[in-house]
């Protein structure tokens, strides 16, 4: 399986293709858009998430509500957009009414894409980078790892995601591993936190951030249950699923670190203190007394939950600058800023969730029959079986 998005921040919408689905899986835009609403909300966002109300429209690859085997299509649209039809326009204009139309961009933020995407394409407008560097982009992937989700679903495989930490804050750890349960109290929670005290102080810590004109990061936490064991492999670099995970979580905008189970803490404890111990009885086959390695070893499940957190720095357009070089003047200067996020915590949890759940929905579907839903989970099923009487 694989995909691919289209789509600049302020032009006419995200376009999306995925490849490889099982034919037979039922798929409704309703699904998608549910997924689209979590990414939506979230404390701490500037004034465009009011603007938007992202919704897919499918346009290629399923037939009265099932996938039928051929690629599936999307389009998001930017409500933006209407905003923005001169700046961004399509169609080619004279080049003397472009610099009244273009809001030409020669100040790169630091923390952004900006300068070095201007220095790579050669564009010293550095809208141009700017408009596919933001993190609009996420909304696509979203709707891919929704779908991702629904596959998921019908194998007994579900993922849930919340907020541990933002801008030093930190959640008490909470002794829920239902993941329907950590989803229900994170969707119902402003910042996607399970500990309420912690969340109301991180909700202050926003407001405060934000009046200041400032930006905050934090961590991430994805749960996701029901994966067999066995899935992902250790004899190539390129098969482990933990280190795809890793690729896929620090690829999202703005995430600079990932960890499994306990993590880095593991730097900092004995080997008897880290490793899980092995178990097994009749009902559920081998299992681990203790899941600090997160549900990876050897760069394969292990068949108990994998939990990925992931760390997001904090937004990099600030409404008090710092300080960095017109690419034009070469002179410093403290950028004027437009609207901005103040943090993006919450939503970028959700977005963490959809994009382990793809990373999950393809490593099942290369190690197993994939083209067709039921036997894909025949298959599953059997091998789960197999694993038990190992
Ligand atoms: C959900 C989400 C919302 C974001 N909103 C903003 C924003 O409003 N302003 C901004 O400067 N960066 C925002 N970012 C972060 C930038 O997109 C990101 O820092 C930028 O693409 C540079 O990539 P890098 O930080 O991964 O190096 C957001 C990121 C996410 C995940
Ligand atoms: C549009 C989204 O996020 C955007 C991500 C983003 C950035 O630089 O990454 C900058 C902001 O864009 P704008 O200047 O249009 O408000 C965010 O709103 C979204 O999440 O759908």
């Amino acid at each position: 399986m694989r995909y691919l998005t289209a789509g600049e921040s302020h032009g006419p919408g995200l376009t999306v293709i995925i490849e490889g689905l099982p034919a037979g899986l039922p798929l409704t835009a309703e699904e998608i858009n549910e997924s689209l609403r979590l990414r939506q909300g979230g404390y701490g966002r500037g004034r465009r998430m009011q603007i938007e109300k992202d919704q897919v429209k499918i346009t290629a690859g399923v037939r009265h509500g099932k996938t039928i085997g051929s690629p599936v299509s999307f389009f998001v649209e930017n409500r933006d957009w209407k905003h923005w039809t001169d700046i961004m326009g399509i169609e080619p204009i004279d080049e003397d009414e472009a610099k009244d139309l273009r809001r030409v961009v020669t100040r790169p933020r630091p923390g952004h894409a900006d300068l070095n995407g201007g220095i790579k394409y050669g564009h010293r407008d550095l809208r141009n980078v700017l408009e596919r560097s933001s993190a609009r982009e996420t909304a696509a992937r979203v709707a891919v790892g929704a779908v991702a989700k629904i596959l998921l679903k019908h194998l007994g495989i579900e993922l849930a995601s919340h907020v541990v930490e933002i801008g030093g804050v930190k959640a008490e750890a909470q002794s829920i591993s239902e993941v329907e349960k950590i989803r229900e109290i994170a969707d119902q929670s402003p910042v996607r936190c399970l500990d309420e005290e912690a969340a109301q102080k991180m909700m202050n810590l926003i407001d405060e951030t934000k009046k200041n004109g400032n930006s905050i990061g934090g961590v991430v936490e994805v749960i996701a249950t029901g994966m067999p064991p066995g899935v992902g492999s250790h004899v190539h670099y390129d098969r482990k699923l933990d280190a795809k995970i890793a690729g896929a979580v620090v690829s999202i905008n703005a995430f600079k670190g990932v960890e499994f189970g306990i993590g880095f803490e593991a730097a900092r404890r004995p080997g008897s203190e880290v490793h899980d111990e092995i178990l097994w009885n009749e009902e559920q086959g081998y299992f681990r007394k203790t899941n600090r390695l997160g549900g990876f070893e050897g760069g394969m499940t292990t068949g108990m939950p994998i939990v990925v957190r992931g760390v997001m720095k904090p937004i990099p357009t600030l409404y008090k600058p710092l300080t960095s070089v017109d690419i034009e003047t070469k002179e410093p200067f403290k950028a004027s800023v437009e609207r901005s996020d103040a943090c993006a915590v919450p939503a970028a949890s959700v977005v963490c969730e959809h994009v382990v759940a793809w990373e999950l929905a393809r490593a099942l579907s290369e190690q197993f029959y994939s083209d067709q839903m039921d036997k894909m989970k025949e298959q599953i099923d059997e091998f789960r079986r197999y694993a038990r009487e190992f």
